[in-house]
């Protein structure tokens, strides 16, 4: 009776809270109406003004005055109209759904009730708080505190309260679906709806739901460096997404989305979290992938590809490759780099600067310019400073081309076109200064090729300066034949425009180090998800790229596809020999909350180095293993899993190691629904089946996944136990494993009752 009251009352005031919302969303329609009327109005009366006379001098004035003012106006009413607009569209979301939580908070005597949604929303007076945004300092204590003493942040230090009553809601429109007192961070009820849904096309936000250790996550503003390893499924992505939109809300004045930039694994993920940060009323930030970021970079030469290294890599990775690469993508590697630079007698290699063949600045100039500064500079202001000098010389050369006679030949013989374009309509007082002007015009375009050389700094021989370094010195624990190898290969490389990936980090530092540029001072904040695909170089050449970022990364040492080994062994030294000036917090996401349980605890077990992998309580069935003999059953076996899985699921992905077998499967799965053969140009995610290599589905989910041909002979490697790993994690309510021949000893060698086996 007295829940059903206490339901009652609470039933009445969602009514009341979505009839406000209703009355503001009127007024404001209409107050977005008559802005846009304004702005209309004001950019006509502003063309009218622009066609004032303006042959008068006082005229022309008024006019200059009165056009300046119509602008203001004009930017007036459109920032009114975009205010208005933002408005409109936090009362529809509002309207969807005004809020999911309540605290009853007590002060002493004094008793407070809140009301938690996306926003804030005052009464019609404005003068109460109907919904308190999520991410004010008050509604912490909602996702953080158990029952009772509880503190939160205000401006005048911790407030201490008693938190009474934490109760959440399911609310659609005006109308609760489900309300529930708790006293855990957030019901579990709750989740197990959500989690148990059917996978979406995009990553829904996870406001109403957010658990207590991703809370601390969100609301951290003062590490330097806040690093999130947890495991597949906690939520890491989810996490830094609501994360960024607690930063935006937080530092409104100092903060624009423009200044945020997140490294994303591929395109697909890019697009599949697009939807989150808008869902909160917030704008995007910007988002790249590490090969566009190398590449734009690098843009003179083609970066090998960390996909396409990938796939070779399948094929075959000698150890001594390996050790290699291991070194090469090291900080240790960078900061030899640097000691090389910052060597006394430090003269970078440079190139000659030919126009047609002829040298028109020579690399012993260059040499004798860089010798001659004071030896107190550092090495970056003694390159602008001969940087400028060689564009003085150059300036000199124009000069001096100009009496030639074969300049003073080419201005006889302009064509009527070529002169209208060189004169670009100026008149002339003299036919002397016609003639310098002219001739000085024509030199400078003569010359431009070497100017655009000197200004893109392509009189640095960054290639054989990058191979002197490495010739300088064979690490230690390589073999120095396998190093000069190493070293020739890098040469034929750049002889092909070619980079190998491992040598793109330490190329752009050399080349950072000795210009003194490619620092973004700009960017605020900078997120990197998935970073154990990250090499220590990459990540030491990012942190040197964008030096007043504050960072957040998250990664998972068991999806660690490209074998870093980032996020394997100690991390907190690794992290201090990255960011040793930098305020570094770690965290630890352990529970999972994408798959099943039966999922989980068969994904975990595939791991060596079990971490410790906490399933959320959600039933389903036990993997499947499906063991054929030949290929053709093999790609039966896959149509028919398909098949079946679609009368349940919505969303079935293949997935398998290389894209050479994902191209296979889709060219013969036989299935009636929407099949698609995702690549590293597919943007979007679909419904029906989508066949792609692990890679391309890092950070995504699926309802269901068929891992293709798990068999001993594809799965034999020390990595592939994550590569594994990765690809049962990827689903939230089925896994089928299918294996050509026998399947390997990862999975069979677990314990039997984690899945299921038959054979075809
Ligand atoms: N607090 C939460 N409430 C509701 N759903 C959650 C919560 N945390 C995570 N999830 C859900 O769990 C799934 C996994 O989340 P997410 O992709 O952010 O994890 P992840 O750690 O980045 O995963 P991975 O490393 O495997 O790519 C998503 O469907 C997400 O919505």
């Amino acid at each position: 009776m007295y829940a059903s009251k206490e339901r009652q009352a609470e039933e009445q005031r969602v009514r009341q809270v979505a009839a406000t919302i209703q009355r503001e969303l009127e007024q404001n329609q209409q107050k977005l109406t008559n802005a846009a009327q304004e702005t209309h109005q004001i950019e006509l009366n502003y063309g009218d003004t622009a066609k004032i006379n303006t042959l008068e001098v006082d005229d022309r004035m008024e006019t200059n005055a009165a056009v300046q003012q119509q602008k203001q106006l004009v930017a007036l009413a459109v920032e009114n109209q975009t205010i208005l607009a933002k408005r409109q569209q936090r009362l529809q979301r509002l309207a969807q759904s005004p809020y999911f939580g309540r605290i009853d908070i007590a002060e002493g005597t004094d008793q407070d009730t809140l009301y938690i949604g996306t926003a804030t929303l005052m009464d019609d007076q404005d003068e109460d708080f109907l919904v308190y945004d999520w991410r004010s300092p008050v509604a912490g204590v909602y996702y953080n505190g158990t029952l009772g003493p509880v503190t939160y942040p205000t401006p005048l230090g911790p407030q201490r309260v008693e938190l009474q009553r934490k109760r959440q809601f399911t609310i659609k429109a005006d109308r609760i679906t489900n309300m529930f007192d708790t006293d855990e961070t957030v019901g579990d009820e709750v989740l197990q709806g959500v989690l148990g849904a059917a996978a979406s096309l995009y990553m829904q936000n996870i406001v109403a739901t957010i658990q207590r250790e991703q809370n601390e996550i969100i609301r951290n503003t003062s590490a330097d460096v806040l690093v999130v390893q947890g495991v597949a499924g906690s939520g890491k992505t989810s996490t830094i997404l609501q994360r960024l939109a607690y930063l935006l809300y937080h530092s409104r004045k100092q903060l624009a989305a423009e200044q945020v930039i997140m490294f994303s694994p591929n395109h697909l993920f890019s697009n599949y979290i697009s939807q989150v940060l808008p869902s909160l009323g917030e704008k995007n930030m910007r988002q790249v992938t590490l090969h566009e970021f190398l590449e734009k970079r690098l843009w003179e030469v083609q970066v090998e590809h960390q996909f396409t290294r990938f796939e070779k890599d399948q094929r075959s990775l000698p150890a001594a490759t390996r050790k290699l690469r291991q070194y090469l993508e090291s900080t240790t590697m960078m900061t030899r780099l640097r000691a090389v630079v910052q060597q006394p007698n430090f003269c970078p290699r440079f190139t000659d600067l030919l126009l047609a063949g002829e040298p028109i600045l020579t690399q012993e100039q260059m040499q004798a310019l860089w010798q001659q500064l004071p030896a107190s500079l550092t090495v970056a202001d003694k390159y602008q400073q001969t940087k400028n000098k060689l564009i003085r010389l150059l300036q000199r050369r124009v000069r001096q081309a100009i009496g030639t006679d074969w300049l003073q030949e080419q201005l006889e013989s302009l064509s009527e076109l070529d002169y209208l374009s060189l004169s670009a309509g100026a008149t002339f007082t003299s036919d002397a200064e016609e003639r310098y002007t002219l001739g000085k015009k024509l030199a400078q375009q003569h010359f431009a090729p070497i100017y655009d050389a000197i200004y893109n700094d392509f009189f640095l021989d960054l290639e054989q300066q990058y191979l002197v370094c490495l010739r300088q010195e064979c690490p230690a624990g390589v073999s120095p034949v396998s190093w000069q190898a190493r070293t020739e290969t890098v040469a034929s490389n750049f002889e092909r425009h070619h980079v190998a990936l491992s040598d793109t980090a330490p190329l752009l530092y050399l080349r950072d180090l000795i210009t003194g540029g490619g620092q973004n001072h700009q960017i605020q904040y900078l997120f990197i998800d998935e970073m154990q695909d990250y090499s220590p170089a990459q990540l030491f050449y990012i942190h040197h790229a964008f030096p007043v970022a504050k960072l957040t990364l998250l990664g998972d040492g068991a999806q660690d596809l490209f074998a870093h080994e980032t996020l394997r062994g100690e991390l907190l030294p690794a992290l201090k020999q990255l960011f040793p000036h930098q305020k570094i917090k770690v965290y630890s996401l352990n529970n999972s909350y994408r798959s099943t349980q039966q999922i989980t605890h068969f994904a975990s077990a595939l791991l060596p180095d079990a971490p410790q992998i906490l399933a959320f309580n959600r039933p389903g069935p036990r993997p499947k293993l499906l063991v054929c003999q030949r290929l053709l059953e093999l790609n039966q076996q896959v149509s028919r899993a398909c098949r079946d899985l679609l009368t349940r699921e919505t969303m079935v992905a293949v997935l398998t190691k290389t894209q050479q077998e994902a191209e296979q499967i889709y060219a013969t799965l036989q299935v009636d629904a929407p099949v698609t053969l995702m690549t590293e140009q597919t943007h979007h995610l679909q419904t029906g089946v989508m066949i792609m290599p692990i890679y391309l589905a890092k950070g995504l989910e699926f309802d269901a996944v068929i891992g293709y041909n798990v068999s001993a002979d594809l799965f034999n490697a020390a990595n592939d136990a994550y590569i594994l790993y990765t690809i049962a994690s990827r689903a939230m309510h089925e896994l089928w494993l299918i294996s050509l021949g026998a399947p390997t000893p990862l999975i069979t060698q677990l314990a039997p009752d984690l899945y299921e086996r038959t054979n075809a």
